[in-house]
């Protein structure tokens, strides 16, 4: 897997945090960053073993994914080979980083007839293929069968009959790893039957549109670029005083290979990873009996505890989502958890002593406890990966890491002028440390370097997190909008759907669920919209693209849904929003005028 040099995959990392710290949404110190087939071979596949029946799905609902998986004849002939550079540069765009950033960026700059060339220092894919989004999604594909064939009750309710579940841990991680390995060379195939010139070796910019790329030490190759685009992406954030082993404490890097299941895990952080493998966890639990796939399998529900430093869970969502959350994925569970508290020193297990995490109070600092377990997952968050880089060479300097950049991704310099030319897009710059908000900023700079002016509507990009039920959202917390409500001057408006009262959630047994929409009565639009429950990863993208596309609720809730589908929640929500009238508001100001209706 390594070649020139490391990355997050080794725990002595070029950069674990430790001394740089930061974080797109850190608070405090630096101890703060913050198809349904049912064969036999299928279950294999996915790890699992089971003597009865189970109903599991062909693949993940992450659109990304399917995006990756796409044939990349989409693109039309004409267009896919890569172009002739501009005049006096090698190429027109130089990317350095292949991850989902870079790799947007590469085909859409292709299709643009850019001449383009990418950079990439380990493997195609970067975090999102190799350990991030791909391989957590396999896992928590198992993780969500695995927790339908345990429910006794829920399978009870289908009129089926289920003997114990168990699994094959190594089957599971080959799932994982499998898909990885499949997704980074349909990635690498795409960019090479474009024509996308891959270099190898770690990049650097050594002046204004000069980058040199090569192995770390060595002089290596210069080449000149119209426009240089940053895609180095980020490694996992460790806390000042926390000590990783790669085997009892362990990163998100780690955890992905699930060489084990522990029996009781602390999970430092109750972000979208801490929360994602506490499903993970929970469900697959800590495997004690007989592997053969006909006998019995004795499974200890995994323990697990949650340390985080804000004072509620899952701090980042919508508050009233998360309080749902909580009532259906942590109390419910095997799950404790200590807030407003931060872990100051975690020591791995040694010489025959457990894990050892001390707690201290996140206000007073004062000394709070001091936990002992098998096992910590630190899921603290992200640290940019942009050491190296010769930034100075083009007088830039990062921001806790993170490379400073205007709303059009063009890099800032330490005295505030853009940089020409330089770009940096995906988790280096800090905006939003998704992979599609990667892969899109990086879309939007190869439509400015090729002539038109485009903005990405951040507050448009959704976001899920991938638990059973699943989370998304997209725009606006309600906090967030009573509080620009506040400041513009207009009024806010919530509706609400649930689940329960939508008949493919009943027919599948999973009304526990609710949409919510935050918008503006007196105009129609639509701030924020979250979701939990079945598919909500998937459903979020209807109010996403209304967003991006400025549609009103008043015209999208005329919009036809089929029946009977999951997609009826949202379309209820659209018509139980209340927006007033146009020609009501008329009659306001004009009280001589008819009108019919005050609301639409
Ligand atoms: C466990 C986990 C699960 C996740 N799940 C999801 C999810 O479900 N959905 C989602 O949207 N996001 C998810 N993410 C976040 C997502 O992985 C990142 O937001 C995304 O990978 C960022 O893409 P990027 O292109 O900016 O950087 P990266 O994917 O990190 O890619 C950067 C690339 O640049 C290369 N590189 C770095 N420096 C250099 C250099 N100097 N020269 C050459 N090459 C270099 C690296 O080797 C790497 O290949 C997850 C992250 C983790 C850790
Ligand atoms: N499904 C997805 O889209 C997905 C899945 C996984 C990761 N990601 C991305 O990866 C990034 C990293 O995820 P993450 O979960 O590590 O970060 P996160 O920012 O989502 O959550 C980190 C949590 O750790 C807490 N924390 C930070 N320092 C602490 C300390 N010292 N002690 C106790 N608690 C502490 C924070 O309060 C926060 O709740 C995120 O930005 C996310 O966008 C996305």
């Amino acid at each position: 897997m390594q070649s020139s040099f490391s990355l997050s995959l080794s725990s002595a990392s070029p950069i674990t945090g430790r001394s740089d710290g930061g974080g797109a949404s850190s608070t405090a110190s630096d101890l703060f960053f913050t198809t349904a087939t049912t064969t036999p071979s299928h279950l294999r596949f996915c790890g699992l073993r089971r003597e009865a029946f189970s109903g599991c799905k062909s693949s993940s609902n992450n659109a990304l994914l399917l995006k990756q998986l796409r044939p990349t004849k989409k693109i039309s002939a004409s267009l896919s080979t890569n172009g002739t550079p501009s005049k006096g540069f090698d190429y027109d765009l130089v990317i350095i980083g292949a991850g989902v950033g870079g790799h947007g960026a590469a085909l859409h700059a292709v299709e643009k007839g850019l001449k383009t060339a990418i950079i990439e220092g380990d493997v195609v894919g970067g975090t999102c293929v190799n350990r991030g989004c791909v391989p957590s999604k396999a896992l928590l594909a198992v993780s969500g069968r695995m927790r339908e064939l345990q429910n006794e009750h829920h399978m009870k309710s289908f009129g089926l009959q289920v003997a114990a579940a168990g699994y094959d841990r190594q089957g599971v991680a080959d799932h994982a790893q499998n898909l990885a390995t499949k997704i980074r060379n349909n990635l690498t195939n795409s960019m090479k039957s474009l024509g996308v010139d891959i270099l190898t070796g770690f990049g650097a910019v050594v002046g204004p549109q000069k980058v040199k790329y090569g192995k770390t030490g060595e002089s290596g190759t210069v080449i000149t670029a119209k426009d240089i685009i940053i895609a180095t992406g980020s490694v996992p954030f460790v806390p000042k005083g926390v000590e990783v082993d790669g085997k009892t404490v362990i990163t998100s890097d780690h955890a992905l290979k699930l060489e084990t299941v522990p029996e009781w895990i602390v999970i430092v952080g109750s972000g979208y990873i801490g929360l994602e493998f506490s499903d993970v966890y929970t469900a697959l639990g800590s495997e004690v009996g007989s592997a053969n796939p006909f006998t019995f399998v004795l499974l200890i529900v995994s323990q697990v505890t949650f340390v985080e430093a804000l004072d509620q869970l899952m701090p980042g969502f919508d508050p009233e989502i998360g309080k749902l959350a909580q009532r259906v994925l942590i109390n419910p569970r095997k799950i404790d958890y200590h807030t407003g508290v931060f872990a100051t020193k975690i020591t791995p297990a040694r010489d025959g002593k457990p894990v050892t995490i001390e707690l201290i109070d996140a206000k007073t600092k004062e000394p709070k406890d001091t936990l002992e377990v098998d096992a910590a997952l630190i899921a603290t968050g992200r640290a940019p990966f942009t050491q190296g880089l010769g930034l100075e060479n083009v007088n830039v300097e990062t921001q806790r890491g993170f490379i400073p950049v205007d709303e059009r991704m063009r890099v800032i310099d330490s005295k505030g002028k853009l940089v020409p030319h330089l770009y940096c897009i995906g988790d280096a710059n800090g905006k939003m440390m998704l992979a599609h908000a990667a892969s899109a900023q990086g879309i939007s700079v190869v439509e400015q370097v090729s002539g038109k002016d485009h903005v990405l509507n951040h507050l448009s990009i959704p976001a899920a997190c991938f638990t059973h039920p699943e989370i998304s959202m997209v725009g606006l917390t309600e906090p967030q909008a009573r509080e620009k409500a506040e400041k513009e001057g207009f009024e806010i408006s919530i509706a609400k759907t649930s689940f329960k009262a939508n008949t493919k959630a009943l027919a599948e047994n999973e009304g526990e669920g609710i949409a919510k929409m935050i918008y503006r009565p007196d105009n129609g639009e639509i701030l924020g919209v979250h979701i939990f429950g079945m598919h909500a990863a998937d459903l979020i993208h209807e109010a996403s693209n209304a967003i991006a596309l400025g549609t009103r609720i008043q015209d999208i809730k005329y919009a036809v849904h089929a029946h009977p589908t999951l997609s009826e929640v949202i379309d209820e929500l659209f018509k139980s929003a209340k927006v007033i009238s146009a020609s009501f508001k008329q009659s306001i100001l004009n009280p001589t005028l008819e009108t019919h209706s005050r609301l639409v």
